[in-house]
């Protein structure tokens, strides 16, 4: 399997664990006090073995695309925590496993894009960090927990946005801490006004060379719907 195959193996083999595991219909209240008719409860996903596994390889694979020179991954807590850990500890398999096959093969260990068995450059550590929802008021007070590094490009990570309310206080807390923000990743978008909101949030946030910040949601709520419908038919 080509690694883009991969990617979209992993992309379907996750989007049925959330279509089965974690969406709801019901009455629900959302983190906006607005309601609605269905949930998607990515936590019992992201908490899933698998779906953990899944979700930090595809993370890590969005963030090697659009942000390569990210050293860390971060979140509001408690939504990001399990996509926080499960993108950190990707990249360090995909660093060990690289250093395993360079062992073997110390020739193939360079970038060369006309050799076919270059192994590239080794992967980047990805490391992690939480946004509390409000600062601890003893022990180190801190906002941010885990990584923190002043001007190092991080990646925010969401399970879902609605309003995009939450990702953007991770945004504000991470740039107040001092680090710059790379990417915003969302594993699913209600599309309900977020990504615009988090667009609109990115747009003001000036960069070195002038380029835009992307916002990339990995799933909408209508591919989730759509997969629990198809599920649902073919039992
Ligand atoms: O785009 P928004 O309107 O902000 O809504 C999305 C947020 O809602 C959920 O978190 P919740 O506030 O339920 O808290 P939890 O993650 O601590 O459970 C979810 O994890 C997102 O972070
Ligand atoms: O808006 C929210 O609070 C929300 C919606 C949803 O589908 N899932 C979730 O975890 N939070």
């Amino acid at each position: 399997m080509t690694p883009t195959e991969q990617h979209q193996a992993n992309r379907k083999a996750l989007l049925d664990l959330i279509a089965t595991h974690s969406f709801k219909l019901g009455d629900f209240t959302l983190a906006s006090g607005q309601k609605s008719d269905y949930y998607i409860d990515c936590r019992i996903t992201t908490l899933h073995a698998e779906g953990g596994r899944l979700a930090g390889l595809l993370f890590l694979d969005l963030i090697q695309k659009h942000a390569p020179e990210a050293e860390a991954v971060g979140g509001l807590t408690m939504g990001a925590d399990p996509l926080v850990t499960a993108t950190s500890t990707a990249s360090a398999w995909a660093l060990s496993e690289y250093k395993e096959i360079a062992a073997i093969f110390p020739e193939d260990a360079h970038e060369d894009p006309n050799d076919p068995d270059a192994l590239g450059l080794p992967p980047n550590l990805i490391h992690g960090f939480l946004v509390r929802k409000a600062e601890k008021t003893h022990g180190t007070g801190r906002r941010l927990e885990g990584f923190l590094k002043p001007d190092a490009q991080v990646v925010i990570v969401d399970d879902v946005c609605t309003t995009g309310g939450s990702t953007i206080l991770a945004i504000e807390a991470t740039r107040a801490a001092g680090m710059k923000v790379a990417a915003v990743l969302c594993l699913v978008d209600r599309e309900q006004g977020g990504r615009l909101h988090i667009e609109q949030a990115l747009a003001e946030i000036p960069t070195d060379d002038d380029t835009e910040i992307p916002f990339i949601p990995v799933f909408t709520a209508s591919d989730v719907r759509a997969a629990h419908i198809a599920l649902k038919e073919s039992r």
